[in-house]
């Protein structure tokens, strides 16, 4: 392919204000290479394949340096389990855990330890004889490090592994001092309703396949009757996935609530002239799901109608699904699947402690903590789905812990959190390691998202570098707001690019040198009052 190669970095630069860091020519290592006209990225080996672990482990910048696709971040994140209660995840040892969270998130090498502990023990759990496992609860994790250091990426990395539902939730919103107090029970409840969409989802897309079948076997026999031949409905079914009969006029009975001028309005692409209309029955599994929940609860009329093929898959797919999906077996393997395996995890849990020395008279924050306190000892919380026992819930609780210590919540919930972790504040190294190395790093996302445009976005070495001082020192001149820092800077470099791309020919390779870097950043950087803005 011919690449033209704009030298965007001094174009860009050249408006630049003097550089006042001397900076020397060292290795120069491109990030983001084109390879055939595309952006591939070497696939990470599966979790829990024998070859996990060389990209967290390997040479810095060795796990980017090249390419990504969109499918490769989806694929990377397929869960690992298949059955609600006993995760195949929870089976993967310790070590094969934390070589799994290496691929995306850098350091913090205890905090991964102890989830890792976490999840392997709910499997340890499952292999004891019942009486013993009644007796065991889960080892909740308490851990202190400042913002955006990773605490939540482990917990939420860990709970998609295993397919386990898991929610984040920020303690102060549970503070009762103004008019916002909410109850603490909704938590669980609100996991509930996520572990139902899960299950919803896993147990469509199992079916799906089968679902299609099934319409496009009614479809046919529509088009060609009781009687035909074989050959002959063979010839009609070829014709059928190839689109051809996509326009013929059927009749079909379909719900009554769906259809042209039905209850979908555009925006819920309905075959009326969205999506759906468009589209043939692979619809998408988010419309599907949003669609199901709605037509699955109460049984539907249905009403004879001469529509168009097209219009009338998506509609008898539904049906097909609704049929093939038993809602009283989603309610209970979802349920199942937030008792054994769900993950609470609760923020700025040092927001509802006073320190020791405090005199105030803050009674909300104590409170808070005593309404937390049951659901984490372990209850029953009812639902609308069925009530739900907490004991075996894994709670991870996170704060910095600046104003107070551990030791400043109630005792009671200190002995809930049996485990602590440290997770350390990032350094300019660690920003340069998050900046290359997880599989789905910030650089790779640019080059992806520019390789749709067909332009070839490298990074040399050296601006990678100084990204990661410029984020370093912003957090330490302004605020410390850890990783995130590295979202802002990078956004600001390549806004210009970004906005330019579309624009540009196809094949154009553009290089962010540390120049082009300076250039972007440098002024912001004089002035901190400006970066504490923009940055
Ligand atoms: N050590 C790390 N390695 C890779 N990415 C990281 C790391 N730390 C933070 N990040 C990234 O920074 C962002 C914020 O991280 P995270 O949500 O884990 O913060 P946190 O420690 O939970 O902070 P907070 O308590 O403020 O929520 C995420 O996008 C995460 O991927």
């Amino acid at each position: 392919m011919l690449c033209r190669n704009i030298q965007l970095s001094s174009e860009m630069a050249a408006g630049a204000p003097a550089l006042r860091y001397p900076f020397q020519v060292s290795e120069r290592r491109i990030f983001g290479v084109e390879t055939g006209g595309s952006f591939v990225t070497t696939e990470p080996p599966p979790p829990g394949g024998s070859s996990v672990g060389d990209a967290g482990t390997g040479e810095p910048g060795n796990g980017y340096a090249g390419t990504m696709s969109s499918a490769t971040a989806a694929a990377d994140d397929t869960p690992l389990s298949t059955t609600g209660s006993e995760p195949v995840a929870a089976a993967l040892r310790p070590r094969e855990l934390v070589e799994y969270l290496d691929k995306y998130i850098v350091g913090q090498a205890d905090a991964k330890r102890a989830v890792a502990i976490a999840l392997r023990n709910r499997w340890r759990r499952h292999k004891l004889p019942e009486d013993l496992r009644t007796e065991i609860i889960p080892k909740n994790i308490l851990m202190i490090g400042p913002t955006g250091c990773g605490k939540t990426e482990i917990a939420r990395r860990i709970a998609k592994l295993s397919d386990a539902p898991f929610i984040k939730v920020e303690a102060t919103k549970f503070t009762e001092v103004g008019f916002h107090g909410r109850d603490v029970d909704q938590i669980i409840r609100d996991l509930v309703e996520i572990s139902v969409n899960m299950t919803k989802k896993r147990r469509s897309e199992a079916i799906k396949s089968e679902a299609q079948k099934a319409v496009e076997e009614k479809i046919l026999q529509i088009l060609t009757g009781p009687y035909a031949r074989e050959d002959a409905k063979e010839t009609f079914r070829d014709l059928l996935r190839k689109g051809s009969l996509n326009d013929r006029l059927i009749d079909v009975e379909v719900p009554a609530d769906r259809g042209p001028g039905g209850l979908f309005d555009k925006a819920g692409a309905g075959p009326g002239g969205g999506a759906f209309a468009e589209s043939n029955p692979n619809v998408s599994m988010a419309d599907f799901i949003g669609k199901f929940s709605r037509a699955i609860m109460p049984k539907r009329p249905m009403e004879k109608r001469k529509i168009l093929v097209k219009e009338a898959m998506p509609l008898l797919l539904e049906v097909e699904m609704e049929k093939l999906v038993d809602m009283s077996d989603v309610t209970r393997e979802a349920i199942q699947s937030v008792e054994e395996s769900g993950i609470v995890f609760i923020d700025e849990i040092d927001k509802i402690c006073n320190p020791s020395d405090y005199r105030g008279a803050d009674a909300s924050a104590e409170g808070v903590q005593r309404d937390l306190l049951p659901l984490i000892e372990g209850c029953t919380i009812s639902t609308k789905h069925g009530n739900i026992n907490t004991d075996y819930i894994l709670f991870i609780s996170s704060g910095a812990f600046h104003q107070c210590k551990p030791a400043d919540l109630l005792a009671e919930l200190q002995g809930r959190l049996p485990i602590r972790v440290e997770l350390k504040g990032l350094t300019e190294e660690d920003m340069y390691r998050i900046l290359t190395e997880p599989v789905t790093n910030l650089i790779a996302q640019q080059v992806a998202l520019l390789s749709t445009e067909n332009i070839a976005l490298e990074f040399t070495d050296e601006a990678v570098r100084e990204i990661a001082r410029v984020a370093a020192l912003v957090n330490k001149t302004v605020e410390n707001i850890g990783a995130r820092r590295l979202h802002t800077v990078l956004e600001r470099i390549v806004e210009q690019i970004s906005f330019d791309a579309a624009d540009k020919p196809e094949g154009t390779v553009i290089t962010v040198d540390k120049d082009l870097v300076h250039g972007r950043v440098n002024d912001l950087l004089v002035e901190s009052d400006v970066s504490k803005y923009i940055l």
